[in-house]
């Protein structure tokens, strides 16, 4: 089976586990007592204060690499992360490949004032209203997962619960599949979920599908500034981090050296 189709039956298994113990009804209630969303898409965006931003990814574990880091509080690495100038937190909150959950989410959300992302394996609504009842602000969903219809509905969904969906893409194809269904957060994921390949070359054969007012985001694969610069060259808004940053030894350093990559001259007349 191919990894992500394996990760996807692992995550349908714990969801069923979850639905027999919170009911859908019961899960939309307490969504609905949740304070509204922070708006996440000007934050990606940048702005001319900080042309580039930066998603920083809580990460324990993967598949491709095995364990990362031990992170026993979710919450502090994440206010380090703040504390570098991340725009978003990424959460992980897959158990059985990534040692992630919808705790860490809680914790995270608890103590940042930055957007949350729920990163996860999403294939049912159940989950949306999940990340909004656990106060995700973004939601990832992935192209290469999801019929076009049901990520048309999924897009919709997150929207219309006042988060932000980040619609994950490997080709120009699954690109062009994020815009009509109205994705307005494209990511152009390196990782190949098939595979679990890196090739930082995908973003420069994607970026062009992307219609201008697009928040793009680069994902997987960078391990230092100069990466995070060469993304945002090819016109990237932001970049997701997790590997580089949880084995730093130091996230908060870290994540600051590339922030301050959105300060480069050779970036300032980029159009956004
Ligand atoms: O990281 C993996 O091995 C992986 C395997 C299969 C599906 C998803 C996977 N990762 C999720 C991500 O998208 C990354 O965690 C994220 O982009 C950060 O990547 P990196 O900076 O390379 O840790």
């Amino acid at each position: 089976m191919a990894v992500l189709d394996s990760i996807i039956a692992g995550v349908r298994e714990d969801l069923a586990a979850r639905q027999a113990r919170v009911s859908l009804e019961d899960l939309k209630e307490r969504a609905r007592k949740m304070p509204s969303a922070l708006s996440a898409e000007d934050a990606l965006r940048g702005n001319s204060e900080r042309s580039l931003s930066i998603i920083a990814e809580v990460k324990r574990s993967s598949p491709s690499k095995g364990s990362l880091a031990s992170i026993e509080d979710p919450a502090r690495l994440a206010q380090m992360y703040e504390e570098g100038g991340a725009a978003a937190i990424s959460v992980l909150t897959e158990k059985r490949r990534f040692r992630g959950s919808l705790d860490d989410l809680d914790a995270v959300r608890a103590r940042v004032g930055t957007p949350v992302l729920r990163k996860d394996f999403i294939v049912t609504p159940y989950q949306i209203w999940e990340a909004r009842a656990h106060g995700a602000d973004i939601v990832l969903l992935i192209v290469a997962a999801l019929e076009q219809t049901v990520l048309m509905s999924f897009v919709e969904r997150i929207h219309s619960l006042g988060m932000t969906a980040l619609v994950e893409t490997h080709d120009r194809e699954e690109a062009r599949r994020a815009i009509d269904a109205g994705a307005r957060v494209v990511g152009v994921n390196a990782r190949n979920l098939k595979t679990l390949d890196v090739d930082m070359r995908v973003f420069d054969q994607v970026v062009d599908i992307l219609p201008s007012g697009t928040v793009k985001v680069a994902e997987s694969g960078v391990r230092g500034p100069q990466d995070v610069l060469n993304y945002a060259r090819s016109g990237a808004n932001a970049v997701l981090v997790g590997e580089a940053l949880v084995t730093s030894g130091d996230p908060r350093s870290a994540i600051g050296d590339m922030v301050a990559v959105g300060h480069h001259p050779s970036l300032d007349a980029r159009e956004r």
